[in-house]
């Protein structure tokens, strides 16, 4: 029998978002034949009471995308199961053990980071961390470099590397991974995707929501270190990278490793010039008044809830193309988005016109709200004007939607959930879409020397009203170098 051990299984994470995506695999056929779900945490309850839960949860999240059905929901029931577990205790793991036998087993640890080390090496003295067995680790691993290792020496004492998956769920969006088929299945844009072409590149992860009943987690760690860190430089990484010889994970991660070697540590005197921090304070966003951070938390906190760097990739396609990422809580969307900006004509042989010059082609690659990916050209603007005219017109790359052949399009795929994909893929013992450690281990280290700088400069975030861009340093970060970040508009 082959298991997959959700420890945290009645936790946010696991109601919201694992047990909807293994319900959207069921609904698709996608499980593993006999694959066994256990959910595991310290609550004493029946099987019978979590499923109970398991199927509130998922029922109103599949009945959102339309996709319930009473049969889907019977095969993933009779999947399920629960067991009241102490997961940092040997003992309280052997009845688990027990359960899931010699089979293959997948474990998520959906709990606090800060039981990592405990958990594991509790897994392994109950015979959880056999070669039959694979962790599934969430982010973020540790606050910094050291805490990082600490945990992470813990899990390689327990694991080999080829039994962990570090999960970073951007790296399971469908949009990501068309990133990677965009550059390296297609031969017109790799002559262009260096530093000849390209100016500069944005990338912007913008949420509505505020830190709320969250803060004694994202206190501790702010915006550089829960999204910065992880998902912000993944993103930078599948932009940046060397193409590389396959699809292999350990192909594509060295070479994602090198993109963070090269990054240009952030020092104590540049840290006011190539960052910037941020915290909202009270104000609107999506048309309802919220609170500030302080008022959430209770009290005055120095945490970021937006940060913008600018980043310097020092090798040869990169030089002088500086990578600027922006992340926040309370922005005025829920937009996330990669913006490749290419150089200017270097000689205009048209008239300006109302706009200004003739617009350079920009490539914006949409993970959030849609997933797309268009690209900005000019073309000559219809009609009998004396001079010619241009406009801009934005070419849709998108993966889209198949035609249907009646000259329609056909209906759009349900977006999957990013953990579908990487669940599947754990299971299956692909680490393509995981972070290998060298890779968490490096990006720590420039994150590190990030909120050091901050920290011996004395750097504190500037406010920014709920539901506005952050503050005002994070467009001047942009306007001293003559750029300005991407608006939705062409
Ligand atoms: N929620 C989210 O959207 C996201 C969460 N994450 C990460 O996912 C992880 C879980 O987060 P989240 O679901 O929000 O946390 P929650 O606090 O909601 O859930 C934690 C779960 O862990 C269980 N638990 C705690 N201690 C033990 C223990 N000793 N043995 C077994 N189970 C235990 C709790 O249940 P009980 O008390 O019954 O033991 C609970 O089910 C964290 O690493 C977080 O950073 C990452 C990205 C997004
Ligand atoms: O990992 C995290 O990601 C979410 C944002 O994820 P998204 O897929 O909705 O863009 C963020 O809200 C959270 O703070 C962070 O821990």
């Amino acid at each position: 029998m082959a298991a997959l051990i959700l420890f945290g299984g009645g936790g946010d994470l696991a109601m919201r978002m694992l047990l909807p995506s293994l319900y959207f695999l069921e609904h698709d056929g996608l499980l593993p034949e006999g694959l066994k779900i256990i959910g595991a945490a310290r609550s004493e309850e029946s099987a019978d009471d979590y499923i109970a839960k398991v199927h509130e949860a998922v029922k109103a999240r599949a009945e959102a995308d339309q996709a319930w059905d009473e049969t889907s929901w019977s095969r993933m029931k009779a999947r399920l199961d629960y067991l009241a577990v102490d997961a940092t205790s040997p003992d309280s793991l052997k009845p688990l053990k027990d359960k899931v036998g010699d089979g293959e087993v997948t474990s998520f640890l959906a709990v606090s980071p800060s039981l990592y080390a405990r958990i594991v090496t509790a897994m392994k003295a109950a015979g959880l961390a056999d070669k039959n067995c694979r962790i599934v680790l969430e982010k973020p691993v540790g606050r910094d470099l050291k805490s990082f290792l600490e945990i992470d020496d813990a899990v390689a004492h327990a694991f080999s590397e080829d039994q962990v998956f570090r999960i970073d769920h951007y790296l399971g969006k469908e949009t990501v991974q068309n990133l990677i088929a965009l550059r390296f299945g297609n031969t017109i844009f790799e002559p262009l995707w260096n530093n000849l072409s390209i100016d500069h590149v944005q990338i912007t992860i913008g949420e509505t929501v505020g830190v709320g009943d969250r803060w004694p987690y994202y206190d501790e760690y702010g915006a550089l270190r829960d999204m910065l860190q992880n998902h912000m430089l993944q993103l930078l990484c599948l932009v940046a990278m060397e193409p590389p010889s396959d699809l292999d994970p350990d192909s594509v991660r060295n070479e994602k490793v090198k993109v963070l070697r090269s990054l240009r540590p952030v020092t104590v005197d540049e840290a006011e010039r190539v960052t910037v921090r941020g915290q909202y304070v009270a104000g609107v966003s999506e048309g309802k008044p919220a609170k500030g951070y302080d008022e959430e938390r209770g009290a005055e906190s120095d945490t970021e809830t937006f940060v913008a760097v600018r980043a310097d990739i020092d090798n040869w396609r990169w030089a002088g193309v500086p990578f600027f990422m922006r992340t926040g809580k309370r922005l005025p969307e829920k937009r996330t988005e990669i913006v490749i900006q290419f150089k200017p004509l270097p000689h205009s042989i048209f008239d300006r016109d109302d706009r200004g010059e003739v617009q350079a082609n920009r490539m914006v690659i949409e993970l959030q709200p849609e997933e797309d990916i268009s690209l900005t050209v000019m073309n000559k603007r219809p009609g009998l004007d004396r001079r010619m005219q241009l406009q801009p017109i934005k070419m849709s790359l998108s993966w889209g939607v198949p035609n249907s052949g009646d000259g329609k399009s056909a209906a759009p795929p349900r977006r999957r959930i990013a953990y579908e994909r990487l669940l599947l893929d754990a299971m299956a013992g692909d680490s393509t879409l995981f972070v290998r450690r060298d890779e968490a281990e490096q990006a720590w280290k420039w994150v590190d020397e990030v909120s050091e700088a901050w920290a011996e400069s004395g750097l504190k975030p500037d406010e920014y009203v709920a539901g506005t861009w952050g503050p005002d340093s994070a467009d001047m970060l942009m306007m001293r170098t003559g750029r300005d970040w991407n608006t939705t508009d062409v």
